[in-house]
């Protein structure tokens, strides 16, 4: 590690609290990203009706919100529960899933970022398109690089007074003053879906447990599965050998190992 942030510490931290983490995501990620934040230590819950969303969010350490597979209804709990998530203080974060691809996802996506959320975490052609640039994304993955996205991610964290993290070889972190790179992880990662919208419910675990710090909350998430990801491929196979490795490698995962094999550098 060579930045002052000590991941392995929030990892242990996270653990000993195992936050409740309030997660409306996509029918794709459910049952991945719940794996993924029991194995990591936290404790997600998947509740997304309007009639209840808004009164789980304010008893929830985090919410998270992705719009992976929308629907009408399900965006007016999105709403409801980040409504009552910033009412009650608790950090949220958007997954803005292919919001360039249809007229309602963008419409959707302008409507939830107008509700403040306190950390956006997307691939690079996400960001690049939601800072108004021309992305080459297609459908929900990325075809643009990280670098090509680092601007857009500064720009929009000043402009929303929020962080945003650019996930792809080399992760990028930014609040709009500071900004960090996290390497590793492995090339087999964006071969198995949903390990974004896992990642997006990871950040919501450590952002529970670090509220007044969601820029080092953020990054320790990201460098948790950079890790992680690193071990499983080690001996994976392919894809589908890799998504259980992945899920064993992040509950093996001490605090110490996480420190020594973090790359994080200020950027
Ligand atoms: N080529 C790659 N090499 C290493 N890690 C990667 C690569 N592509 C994606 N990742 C990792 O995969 C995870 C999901 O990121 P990404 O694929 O960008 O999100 P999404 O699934 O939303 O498109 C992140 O931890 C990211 O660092
Ligand atoms: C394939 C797919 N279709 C709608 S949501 C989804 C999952 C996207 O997951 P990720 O953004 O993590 O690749
Ligand atoms: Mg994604």
């Amino acid at each position: 590690m060579t930045t002052a942030i000590s991941t392995g510490g929030m990892l242990a931290s996270m653990r000993q609290t195992a936050p409740l983490v309030h997660c409306i995501t996509n029918f794709v990620a459910m049952n991945i990203a719940a794996n993924v934040l029991l194995a990591a230590g936290a404790s997600p819950a998947m509740v997304h009706a309007d009639e209840e969303a808004g009164e789980f969010a304010s008893i929830a350490g985090a919410l998270t919100i992705n719009i992976g597979t929308l629907s009408t209804d399900w965006l007016a709990g999105m709403q409801s529960a980040a409504v009552a998530a910033a009412k009650a203080g608790k950090p949220w974060v958007l997954d803005p899933v292919a919001h360039y691809a249809t007229a309602f996802r963008r419409a959707a996506t302008a409507e939830l970022l107008a509700l403040r959320p306190t950390i956006v975490r997307a691939n690079a052609s996400e960001i690049i398109a939601l800072g108004g640039r021309q992305s080459r994304g297609q459908g929900v993955d990325s075809r643009d690089t990280v670098e090509q996205a680092e601007d857009s991610a500064i720009e929009l964290a000043r402009r929303h007074d929020m962080v945003v993290a650019v996930t792809g070889v080399v992760d990028f972190v930014t609040d709009g003053n500071r900004s960090a790179r996290i390497a590793g992880g492995s090339a087999l990662m964006p071969q198995v879906t949903a390990l974004g919208c896992s990642l997006t419910c990871l950040v919501g675990a450590f952002a529970a447990t670090n509220p007044q710090a969601p820029f080092e909350a953020t990054t320790a998430a990201l460098a948790t599965f950079a890790v992680a990801g690193e071990q499983a491929a080690l001996h994976a196979a392919g894809p589908g050998s890799f998504a259980w490795r992945f899920v064993d490698a992040l509950a093996a995962l001490d605090p110490s190992t996480l420190d020594l094999k973090a790359r994080v550098t200020a950027a």
